[in-house]
């Protein structure tokens, strides 16, 4: 039987998780595939560390050049994160005709085309299918799946440690520091936590489902980009009063052509299928102009899951090697990128002001709304807390309005002096 021989960047928590698969199910991935999958050689930062998984010590390197240059190796598989080194390391390897499978988001959504087109030059294959959604097989749906639609609206759960944390608050009113380092110990967090606080990861991910799925090449300046670190207690207290619950949605949209994308946490209504996709768990739903609407759901982080993506690029890398047609979908023709402007975007927003407790405050700022156009589906005035009876909190939905036109009224609410602050403002989804 053929022998694949794999050569591994990475023994971390995916990483041992690929080990794991490739392992324990050998024999049904010999049958599947008709060769045999030989892990060769792993490179990792300190060769003496405690792993979770047994490997021959033999096959461990610090050296990834050891790896990439070793001739008997068919594939690389990155499990290692970073950026600018490890774009080197698989430049060089394609440039040596391996094929490669990686999980690394920040690596594809920073430097996709130039590695794609490594890769078409080479007629290798790149595969990244644990990238985006840990253990959902969305970009092979994506790409495959939906080859014969047109898809015109992806909206995501893509990030598993903010819908950890979010969950958590929501359900337990647990602190975000402590169910962010919870997430870490798990296995979700990235080695630099930001990345998901922040939503770069789900930016990066989105920038992965905008291009496959609208054929276009998006980059991170592309996306208004939004994170979870400055969602409070009352946010979501005030989301569940309404019956909303904040998500972390990454909300790509396709309309005649013009694109928008963002990352962002939202108000989603409880009664949307995304409402209720809790803990470590992500959902893309993905819209066609034929099939309507889809929804795909599972862990989107973690060893295993994320490992069962990684091995399957593996199988599908190790087929095209027996029938010799690696690299035949690693080009791909593009249509050109064109952006919504802000007046083009449109939702219904949420919104809590703070705002003086006296007659005519709330005309006043029914008044600025109308001014730009945006009406109003509710105001509720919160009952004074005691605290200050000259101050209170109204909270406001609003129909769909531009985004020009809603930062138009925020930036008119700094101007006024019945508006004292303008506590949150959430795009609202369903
Ligand atoms: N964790 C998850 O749930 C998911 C992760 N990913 C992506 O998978 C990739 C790996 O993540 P994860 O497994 O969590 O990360 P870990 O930090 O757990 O593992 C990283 C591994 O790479 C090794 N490594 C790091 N830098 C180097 C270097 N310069 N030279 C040699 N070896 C190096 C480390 O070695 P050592 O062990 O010696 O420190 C470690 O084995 C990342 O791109 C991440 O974004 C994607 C989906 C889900
Ligand atoms: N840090 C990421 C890991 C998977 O991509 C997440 O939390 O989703
Ligand atoms: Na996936």
């Amino acid at each position: 039987m053929k022998k694949i021989r794999i050569g591994m960047l990475g023994l971390g928590t995916v990483g041992s998780g690929v080990v794991r698969i490739v392992e324990g199910h050998q024999e049904d991935l010999q049958r599947q595939t008709g060769a045999e999958l030989v892990l060769s050689k792993i490179a990792v930062r300190d060769i003496n560390k405690s792993r979770k998984v047994t490997v021959d010590p033999a096959l461990l390197t610090e050296d990834p050049w050891e790896v990439i240059n070793d001739p008997e190796i068919d594939v690389i598989v990155e499990v290692m994160g970073g950026v600018e080194q490890t774009k080197e390391y698989i430049l060089a390897a394609l440039d040596k005709g391996k094929q490669v499978i990686t999980a690394n988001k920040d690596l594809i959504a920073l430097h996709g085309p130039e590695i794609l087109a490594k890769a078409a030059e080479k007629r290798c294959d790149i595969m990244y299918e644990a990238s985006v959604a840990g253990g959902i097989p969305i970009l092979r749906t994506l790409v495959e799946g939906f080859s014969s639609d047109r898809i015109t609206k992806i909206v995501g759960i893509v990030n598993g440690t903010t819908n950890y944390i979010l969950t958590k608050m929501t359900q337990e009113g647990a602190s975000y520091e402590d169910v962010l380092v919870e997430a870490q110990r798990l296995g979700y967090a990235e080695q630099d936590p930001t990345s998901d606080v922040e939503g770069f990861d789900a930016a990066y991910k989105m920038i992965i489902l905008g291009s496959l799925g609208f054929h276009v090449h998006l980059s991170l300046n592309d996306l208004d980009i939004r994170g979870i670190s400055k969602v409070t207690s009352d946010d979501i207290a005030s989301a569940k009063r309404l019956g909303y619950t904040i998500k972390l949605l990454g909300i790509a949209e396709r309309q005649d052509d013009l694109i928008s994308i963002s990352v962002q946490p939202t108000m989603v209504k409880d009664s949307h299928p995304l409402a209720s996709v809790n803990g470590v768990f992500n959902a893309i739903y993905v819209y066609g102009q034929a099939v309507g609407e889809t929804m795909f759901y599972g862990p989107g982080a973690g060893d295993m899951p994320t490992a069962t993506s990684v091995v399957a690029d593996l199988v599908a890398v190790t087929r095209n090697l027996l029938t010799g047609i690696n690299g035949s979908r690693s080009s791909m023709i593009m249509n050109e990128k064109k952006l919504k402007s802000d007046e083009q975007i449109v939702s219904k927003y949420f919104m809590r002001l703070h705002v003086a407790d006296k007659a005519g405050v709330l005309a006043k700022i029914t008044q600025i709304f109308a001014d730009y156009d945006i009406s109003l589906e509710s105001v509720l005035q919160l009952p004074n807390n005691g605290t200050d009876e000259q101050e209170t909190e109204i909270i406001i939905i609003t129909h769909d309005a531009s985004k020009a036109g809603l930062n138009k009224a925020l930036a008119k609410f700094e101007e006024i002096e019945v508006v004292k602050a303008v506590r949150s403002v959430y795009r609202v989804e369903g």
